[in-house]
């Protein structure tokens, strides 16, 4: 269990996160919401190991980490920008992380994830020629290879649309489901989180708004912040999409 107790951040001064306590249970789906500039990627990347905290814990399995380098941790993160390597092609990106640490996978636990992330006709290609989502599979596959004891995520659909994004979403729970991997995941999305989630984080200017399950979340929303920002915009979504039936069976009627 991953264990975060009174996180403090600031940065010059301004408070970005002023106390944040949250727990997540082995094999979890996380997603970690909230408006542009809360904090998500501060605390993603205070529990990657990147950004220090002013005050407050992280625990691992009842490990304090909260000083451990990132190396020690053993989390892993997938950039928004996915950061592959250009010169390399997908095989080579995928095993890149392999060189220094040979035999932290098998070539079969490598076919495998290959496999299961629909790659085998692409391991060839040079990154600059796969599509949006064939670069998120990629750069799932080569950070999974290095079996992480928590998958991080920032914005990992924020790239992609329609159809390519539910399947990456599927791609994601799968792995997650599979590998029993502890999977927490940074969005600004509303809809991406509750679909996507176990459990939701919201955050509102440094505190948490909510931390519960989507249906509670949609059912019980605990405070007009997350009644306004999340379900709100959920609204908005849901209505724009009746106004076109509407709209369609207005003019089909005239
Ligand atoms: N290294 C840094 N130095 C100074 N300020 C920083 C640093 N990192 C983040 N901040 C500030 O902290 C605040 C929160 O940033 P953060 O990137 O965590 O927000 P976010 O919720 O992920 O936003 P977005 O959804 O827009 O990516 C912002 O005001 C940002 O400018």
């Amino acid at each position: 269990m991953l264990e975060l107790t009174h996180i403090q951040k600031s940065f010059d001064g301004v408070t970005v996160l002023k106390d944040i306590s949250m727990q997540v249970e082995e094999g979890e789906i996380v997603s970690i919401l909230g408006p542009s500039g809360c904090g998500k990627t501060t605390l993603l990347n205070l529990i990657l190991g990147i950004v220090e905290a002013d005050a407050g814990t992280i625990c691992y399995n009842g490990e304090d980490l909260t000083r451990a380098a990132m190396e020690k941790r053993g989390f892993n993160i997938v950039f928004q920008d996915y950061a592959l390597f250009p010169n390399l092609n997908v095989y080579q990106n995928i095993t890149y992380g392999l060189k220094n640490r040979p035999g932290i996978s098998t070539q079969k636990e490598v076919e495998e994830l290959i496999h299961l992330l629909g790659l085998e006709e692409h391991l060839s290609k040079r990154v600059d020629q796969l599509s949006g989502g064939q670069k998120q599979r990629v750069a799932l596959a080569r950070t999974m290879v290095m079996k992480p004891r928590i998958l991080l995520l920032d914005e990992p659909l924020s790239a992609l649309d329609g159809v390519i994004k539910e399947s990456i979403k599927d791609r994601i729970k799968t792995i997650a489901r599979e590998f029993h991997l502890t999977t927490i995941i940074v969005t600004h999305d509303p809809e991406e989180a509750l679909t996507l989630s176990d459990r939701v984080l919201i955050i509102d200017q440094g505190t948490i708004a909510q931390y519960g399950c989507p249906a509670d979340i949609i059912q019980k929303p605990e405070n007009d912040f997350v009644r306004t920002f999340i379900l709100n915009q959920l609204e908005i979504k849901r209505n724009n999409i009746y106004a076109l039936f509407g709209a369609d069976a207005a003019g089909r009627a005239g």
